[in-house]
Protein backbone atom coordinates (compact mmCIF):
# COMPACT_ATOMS: atom_id res chain seq x y z
CA UNK A 1 0.00 0.00 0.00
CA UNK A 2 1.18 3.18 -0.95
CA UNK A 3 1.48 5.97 1.95
CA UNK A 4 -0.81 8.21 0.27
CA UNK A 5 -4.03 5.93 -0.08
CA UNK A 6 -7.60 7.25 -0.78
CA UNK A 7 -10.60 6.67 1.36
CA UNK A 8 -14.07 5.71 0.18
CA UNK A 9 -16.83 5.26 1.70
CA UNK A 10 -19.09 3.06 -0.98
CA UNK A 11 -22.89 4.03 0.55
CA UNK A 12 -21.06 2.75 3.98
CA UNK A 13 -24.04 2.34 6.05
CA UNK A 14 -24.73 1.90 9.98
CA UNK A 15 -27.94 1.30 12.31
CA UNK A 16 -26.65 2.85 15.70
CA UNK A 17 -29.77 3.21 18.60
CA UNK A 18 -32.14 5.43 16.32
CA UNK A 19 -29.56 7.39 14.15
CA UNK A 20 -29.02 5.64 10.33
CA UNK A 21 -25.47 6.67 9.28
CA UNK A 22 -24.71 6.67 5.50
CA UNK A 23 -21.41 7.83 4.26
CA UNK A 24 -20.64 8.18 0.51
CA UNK A 25 -17.41 9.88 -1.29
CA UNK A 26 -13.69 9.96 -1.44
CA UNK A 27 -11.01 11.23 0.57
CA UNK A 28 -8.36 12.07 -1.90
CA UNK A 29 -5.29 10.06 -0.52
CA UNK A 30 -2.55 11.98 0.87
CA UNK A 31 -5.30 15.12 1.71
CA UNK A 32 -5.49 16.61 5.34
CA UNK A 33 -8.93 16.35 5.96
CA UNK A 34 -10.92 18.49 8.47
CA UNK A 35 -13.86 16.66 9.78
CA UNK A 36 -16.50 19.67 10.90
CA UNK A 37 -20.57 19.32 11.56
CA UNK A 38 -22.42 19.62 14.61
CA UNK A 39 -22.13 17.46 18.44
CA UNK A 40 -23.85 14.33 17.67
CA UNK A 41 -23.99 14.72 13.76
CA UNK A 42 -21.85 11.40 13.09
CA UNK A 43 -18.13 12.66 13.06
CA UNK A 44 -16.77 10.35 15.25
CA UNK A 45 -18.59 7.23 13.76
CA UNK A 46 -17.54 8.35 10.22
CA UNK A 47 -14.00 7.93 11.82
CA UNK A 48 -15.28 4.72 13.23
CA UNK A 49 -16.18 3.41 10.25
CA UNK A 50 -12.66 4.16 8.43
CA UNK A 51 -10.91 2.72 11.53
CA UNK A 52 -12.71 -0.84 12.39
CA UNK A 53 -13.97 0.27 15.24
CA UNK A 54 -17.42 -0.11 13.71
CA UNK A 55 -18.35 -2.45 10.40
CA UNK A 56 -21.29 -0.99 7.88
CA UNK A 57 -24.53 -2.93 7.84
CA UNK A 58 -23.95 -2.38 4.05
CA UNK A 59 -21.81 -0.47 1.78
CA UNK A 60 -18.02 -0.35 1.91
CA UNK A 61 -15.43 1.01 3.06
CA UNK A 62 -12.27 0.82 0.62
CA UNK A 63 -8.54 2.17 1.84
CA UNK A 64 -5.88 2.19 -1.21
CA UNK A 65 -8.87 0.11 -3.26
CA UNK A 66 -8.76 -2.60 -1.24
CA UNK A 67 -12.14 -3.34 0.91
CA UNK A 68 -11.71 -3.30 4.55
CA UNK A 69 -14.89 -4.41 5.45
CA UNK A 70 -13.79 -7.58 7.32
CA UNK A 71 -10.30 -6.63 8.44
CA UNK A 72 -10.06 -5.83 12.20
CA UNK A 73 -9.09 -2.93 13.10
CA UNK A 74 -4.91 -3.87 13.80
CA UNK A 75 -5.49 -5.00 10.38
CA UNK A 76 -6.02 -1.94 8.72
CA UNK A 77 -3.18 0.49 7.63
CA UNK A 78 -4.91 2.98 10.45
CA UNK A 79 -3.87 5.02 13.22
CA UNK A 80 -6.51 6.75 15.56
CA UNK A 81 -5.76 9.32 17.93
CA UNK A 82 -9.09 10.18 20.07
CA UNK A 83 -9.78 12.85 22.47
CA UNK A 84 -8.37 10.75 25.49
CA UNK A 85 -8.06 7.72 27.08
CA UNK A 86 -5.53 7.11 24.35
CA UNK A 87 -2.99 5.18 26.91
CA UNK A 88 -2.63 2.44 29.00
CA UNK A 89 -3.14 3.41 32.94
CA UNK A 90 -0.87 1.00 33.67
CA UNK A 91 2.19 1.20 31.31
CA UNK A 92 4.67 3.81 31.60
CA UNK A 93 5.20 6.66 28.98
CA UNK A 94 7.79 4.82 26.87
CA UNK A 95 5.78 1.85 26.83
CA UNK A 96 2.85 3.22 25.79
CA UNK A 97 4.96 5.03 23.01
CA UNK A 98 6.43 1.62 22.20
CA UNK A 99 3.47 0.08 21.50
CA UNK A 100 3.03 2.20 18.29
CA UNK A 101 6.54 0.53 17.05
CA UNK A 102 5.54 -2.95 18.34
CA UNK A 103 2.75 -3.91 19.67
CA UNK A 104 3.90 -6.85 21.74
CA UNK A 105 6.78 -4.57 22.89
CA UNK A 106 9.70 -6.60 21.55
CA UNK A 107 12.20 -3.28 20.92
CA UNK A 108 15.82 -3.29 19.16
CA UNK A 109 17.56 -0.43 19.80
CA UNK A 110 16.35 1.38 16.67
CA UNK A 111 12.81 0.89 17.94
CA UNK A 112 14.04 2.34 21.60
CA UNK A 113 15.51 5.32 19.31
CA UNK A 114 12.60 6.05 17.37
CA UNK A 115 10.47 6.24 20.62
CA UNK A 116 13.09 8.85 22.14
CA UNK A 117 13.13 10.62 19.46
CA UNK A 118 9.14 10.62 19.17
CA UNK A 119 8.91 11.80 22.93
CA UNK A 120 11.59 14.38 22.44
CA UNK A 121 9.46 15.77 19.00
CA UNK A 122 6.06 16.21 20.93
CA UNK A 123 8.02 18.14 24.14
CA UNK A 124 7.91 14.88 26.40
CA UNK A 125 11.80 14.07 26.83
CA UNK A 126 12.18 13.09 30.49
CA UNK A 127 8.62 11.55 30.80
CA UNK A 128 9.88 8.31 29.59
CA UNK A 129 9.46 6.52 33.24
CA UNK A 130 6.10 8.94 34.41
CA UNK A 131 2.86 7.26 34.48
CA UNK A 132 -0.40 8.44 32.15
CA UNK A 133 -2.13 9.39 35.51
CA UNK A 134 0.71 11.67 36.57
CA UNK A 135 0.82 13.25 33.33
CA UNK A 136 -1.97 16.60 32.30
CA UNK A 137 -4.67 16.38 30.24
CA UNK A 138 -2.19 17.63 27.42
CA UNK A 139 0.63 15.82 28.21
CA UNK A 140 -1.34 12.42 27.75
CA UNK A 141 -2.48 13.33 24.41
CA UNK A 142 1.18 14.55 23.54
CA UNK A 143 2.30 10.91 24.35
CA UNK A 144 -0.90 9.90 22.40
CA UNK A 145 0.36 11.56 19.49
CA UNK A 146 4.33 10.22 19.60
CA UNK A 147 2.79 6.67 19.80
CA UNK A 148 1.19 7.32 16.40
CA UNK A 149 4.21 9.25 14.99
CA UNK A 150 6.61 6.11 15.59
CA UNK A 151 3.52 3.98 14.31
CA UNK A 152 3.66 5.92 11.22
CA UNK A 153 0.46 4.09 9.25
CA UNK A 154 -0.65 5.25 5.76
CA UNK A 155 -3.88 6.93 7.18
CA UNK A 156 -3.67 8.73 10.12
CA UNK A 157 -7.44 9.82 12.14
CA UNK A 158 -7.53 12.14 14.77
CA UNK A 159 -10.61 12.54 16.66
CA UNK A 160 -10.67 16.19 18.08
CA UNK A 161 -6.69 14.91 19.46
CA UNK A 162 -5.67 18.49 20.81
CA UNK A 163 -9.04 19.83 22.48
CA UNK A 164 -7.48 19.69 25.93
CA UNK A 165 -4.22 21.92 24.77
CA UNK A 166 -3.97 25.52 25.25
CA UNK A 167 -3.53 27.64 21.91
CA UNK A 168 0.19 27.56 21.95
CA UNK A 169 1.08 24.16 22.03
CA UNK A 170 -2.51 22.94 19.90
CA UNK A 171 -0.02 25.47 17.02
CA UNK A 172 2.55 23.55 18.04
CA UNK A 173 1.13 19.80 17.73
CA UNK A 174 -0.58 21.34 14.25
CA UNK A 175 2.98 22.00 12.69
CA UNK A 176 3.85 18.56 13.74
CA UNK A 177 1.33 17.16 11.77
CA UNK A 178 1.98 19.10 8.90
CA UNK A 179 5.91 17.79 9.06
CA UNK A 180 4.69 14.23 9.63
CA UNK A 181 2.64 14.71 6.80
CA UNK A 182 5.29 16.36 4.42
CA UNK A 183 7.60 13.33 5.48
CA UNK A 184 5.45 10.80 4.61
CA UNK A 185 2.42 11.84 3.07
CA UNK A 186 0.23 10.21 5.17
CA UNK A 187 -3.96 10.48 4.29
CA UNK A 188 -5.12 12.52 7.45
CA UNK A 189 -8.57 12.86 8.53
CA UNK A 190 -9.19 15.16 11.81
CA UNK A 191 -12.09 16.14 13.54
CA UNK A 192 -11.92 19.95 15.28
CA UNK A 193 -14.36 22.35 16.45
CA UNK A 194 -11.62 24.52 16.17
CA UNK A 195 -11.86 27.16 12.98
CA UNK A 196 -8.32 28.28 13.80
CA UNK A 197 -6.88 24.55 13.58
CA UNK A 198 -8.59 24.23 10.44
CA UNK A 199 -7.66 26.61 8.67
CA UNK A 200 -3.93 25.99 10.04
CA UNK A 201 -3.50 22.29 9.11
CA UNK A 202 -6.30 21.00 6.76
CA UNK A 203 -6.05 21.28 3.02
CA UNK A 204 -10.14 19.68 2.52
CA UNK A 205 -13.15 19.66 4.56
CA UNK A 206 -15.64 17.77 4.72
CA UNK A 207 -18.94 18.72 6.64
CA UNK A 208 -21.06 16.05 8.37
CA UNK A 209 -24.54 16.93 9.19
CA UNK A 210 -27.86 14.23 9.61
CA UNK A 211 -25.60 10.95 9.77
CA UNK A 212 -24.15 11.90 6.62
CA UNK A 213 -21.75 13.88 4.63
CA UNK A 214 -23.41 16.97 3.41
CA UNK A 215 -20.33 18.88 2.21
CA UNK A 216 -16.99 18.77 0.47
CA UNK A 217 -14.97 21.52 -0.17
N1 LIG B 1 -23.48 2.84 20.23
C1 LIG B 1 -24.41 3.78 20.04
N2 LIG B 1 -25.70 3.55 20.31
C2 LIG B 1 -26.67 4.48 20.10
N3 LIG B 1 -26.40 5.71 19.61
C3 LIG B 1 -25.11 6.01 19.34
C4 LIG B 1 -24.06 5.07 19.52
N4 LIG B 1 -22.89 5.66 19.14
C5 LIG B 1 -23.22 6.90 18.74
N5 LIG B 1 -24.54 7.11 18.86
C6 LIG B 1 -25.26 8.35 18.52
O1 LIG B 1 -24.94 8.70 17.19
C7 LIG B 1 -24.82 10.11 17.07
C8 LIG B 1 -23.49 10.47 16.46
O2 LIG B 1 -22.45 10.23 17.38
P1 LIG B 1 -20.96 10.68 17.08
O3 LIG B 1 -20.14 10.32 18.29
O4 LIG B 1 -20.53 10.10 15.79
O5 LIG B 1 -21.12 12.25 16.95
P2 LIG B 1 -20.02 13.40 16.76
O6 LIG B 1 -20.38 14.16 15.54
O7 LIG B 1 -18.65 12.81 16.81
O8 LIG B 1 -20.30 14.29 18.05
P3 LIG B 1 -19.33 15.18 19.02
O9 LIG B 1 -18.92 16.39 18.23
O10 LIG B 1 -20.26 15.53 20.14
O11 LIG B 1 -18.19 14.29 19.46
C9 LIG B 1 -25.05 10.68 18.47
O12 LIG B 1 -26.38 11.14 18.54
C10 LIG B 1 -24.81 9.51 19.39
O13 LIG B 1 -25.59 9.61 20.57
Amino acid sequence: MTQSPSIVLDAAALALGDKNFVFGGEIAGGSVTAVTGRSGSGKTTLLNLIAGFEKPDSGQVLIGGAVMNDLHVAQRPVTVVFQENNLFAHLDIFTNTGLGVDASLRLDRDGRRRIGEALTRVGLKGFENRMPASLSGGERQRAAFARALVRNRPVLLLDEPFAALDPEMRGEMGTLLLELHAETGNTVMIVSHEPDEVAQIADHRLVIENQAISARY
